[in-house]
């Protein structure tokens, strides 16, 4: 379907092997994010994509860039692919060979920042080291929210200089903020650290001293990158918030994950993040498949732009047209969810009883929470956690789920969905 968005043309994908043609079959064509002039301002054109540190959400990369980025090299902050080895992260590479990988110390500083803002009593503190929240990061976290909130109807249009001015006076906002915080911590670092702990500002800033990567990371990169990781809680809490809602609407489901997780915590006389993995949860992950499915957070992903004319399933799409997807549209077709696909059923996703194979990976093309190809979701590996059924388990998702059975249990649903959410979702 073309639509017009303002004045920019656009080629909306609604089946799933319209989706595989976009996303896979000419996946080059299509690897860039529209940049346009409100979209520029607010990401200081797109830096934070361009020097290939973690990709930018909304910020377009050069198609290069993407050619070039390695298959098999991850980026330091970033968890490998849980298929095929990371090699969907754009990353940066030391000349002559791969990244090697990080202490896994490092990992959970990258995992722990993207959560910490929320809650300092978790021991997150992800530019704050064990000050948490004292100094500057209430204003920070109220900065990167506007940023998050402009971002939106920045990629999709432009609206003019009003826009375009308020855009700028946002992110000069939270990169002022950001610099201050960087400049403590590389005082901090001056002074031996001082034995504190290390977060993910820290982590950054050693990357940056690495002389020997191809593509340095500049503070700006360094400003875009954490930026980025801000922008991951977008879309994790809501599936928390839903995964929520729809266990109390469906007690039958509830019932039965709860059945499941006392089960398996029934030894250790509480929930334990812990023993996720020894837990062997089977029904919960389908809870969350299913969750991803029928409330993803981004129903069109990220727009795309083609850098070439290409022929999609026989149509000609010309040079510049902006793509979005439709997974929301994928996520309620009858072709791939017969019978009822607006009901919440984790167990359409039980192979052993007839139910749909696909996982949310990139390579099923009907579900699609993540997206796929080279311009697919650097986080997921952040959300998930490799459980030992066939199915990832969503990580942070899944340890809000888990906990929250606990919780539901003394009849505390609601309050614990409003108060607790954000708190705990690591
Ligand atoms: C439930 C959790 C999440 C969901 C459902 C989700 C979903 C997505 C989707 C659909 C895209 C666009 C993919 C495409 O166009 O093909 C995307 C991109 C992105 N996500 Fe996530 N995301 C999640 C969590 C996170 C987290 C925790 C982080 C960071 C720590 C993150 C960082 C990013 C970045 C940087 C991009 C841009 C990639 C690019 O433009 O190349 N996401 N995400």
């Amino acid at each position: 379907m073309l639509l017009r968005i303002g004045e920019v043309p656009t080629l909306v994908v609604s089946s799933r092997e319209a989706a595989r043609a976009v996303m896979k079959t000419h996946d080059t064509v299509f690897a860039t994010r529209p940049l346009r002039p409100t979209m520029r301002a607010l990401t200081n054109g797109g830096r934070g994509d361009h020097h290939g540190a973690l990709r930018g959400p909304l910020a377009p990369a050069p198609p290069d860039h993407h050619h070039q980025a390695p298959q098999h090299a991850p980026h330091p902050l970033l968890p490998r692919h849980p298929r095929g080895g990371g090699r969907r992260h754009a990353a940066s590479v030391r000349r002559g060979g791969g990244v090697p990988r990080p202490p896994r110390g490092h990992a959970r500083a990258a995992v722990r920042a993207h959560h910490g803002h929320h809650d300092a009593r978790r021991d997150g503190r992800p530019l704050q080291g064990p000050r948490g929240l004292a100094a500057g990061a209430r204003p920070l976290h109220r900065a990167l929210c506007r940023v998050q909130h402009a971002r939106p109807l920045a990629v999709l249009s432009d609206r003019g200089p009003a826009q375009r001015r308020d855009c700028i006076e946002i992110r000069d906002t939270s990169f002022r903020i950001l610099d201050g915080i960087i400049e403590e911590h590389l005082e901090r670092m001056r002074n031996g650290g001082g034995g504190e702990v290390e977060d993910l500002l820290d982590v950054l800033l050693k990357v940056q001293q690495d002389r020997e990567l191809a593509t340095p990371l500049d503070r700006d990169v360094i400003k875009s990158v954490i930026t980025d990781i801000f922008a991951g809680s977008e879309t994790t809490a809501p599936t928390l918030e839903w995964a929520m809602a729809e266990l109390v609407q469906n007690p039958k489901v509830m019932e039965r994950a709860t059945a499941e997780v006392r089960n398996a915590f029934a030894a250790h006389g509480s929930v334990r993040e812990d023993k996720l993995e020894e837990a062997k949860l089977r029904y919960l992950p389908l809870v969350i498949q299913e969750t991803l499915r029928l409330h993803t957070p981004l129903p069109f992903l990220i727009p795309q732009v083609g850098q070439e004319p290409c022929r999609v399933l026989g149509y000609d799409v010309p040079q510049g047209i902006t793509v979005m997807v439709n997974a929301w549209a994928l996520d309620r077709d009858k072709r791939y969810w017969p019978g009822d696909p607006d009901a919440f059923r984790p167990e359409r996703f039980e192979a052993a009883a007839g139910g749909s194979a696909a996982d949310f990976k990139g390579a099923d093309f009907e579900l699609l929470p993540f997206g796929s190809g080279r311009r697919m979701c650097p986080g997921m590996g952040f959300c998930l956690h490799k459980g030992t059924s066939s199915r990832p388990l969503c990580g942070a998702v899944h340890a809000t789920v888990v906990a929250s059975a606990r919780v539901l249990r003394r009849g505390n649903a609601v309050a614990y969905g409003i108060v607790g959410m954000d708190a705990t979702m690591l």
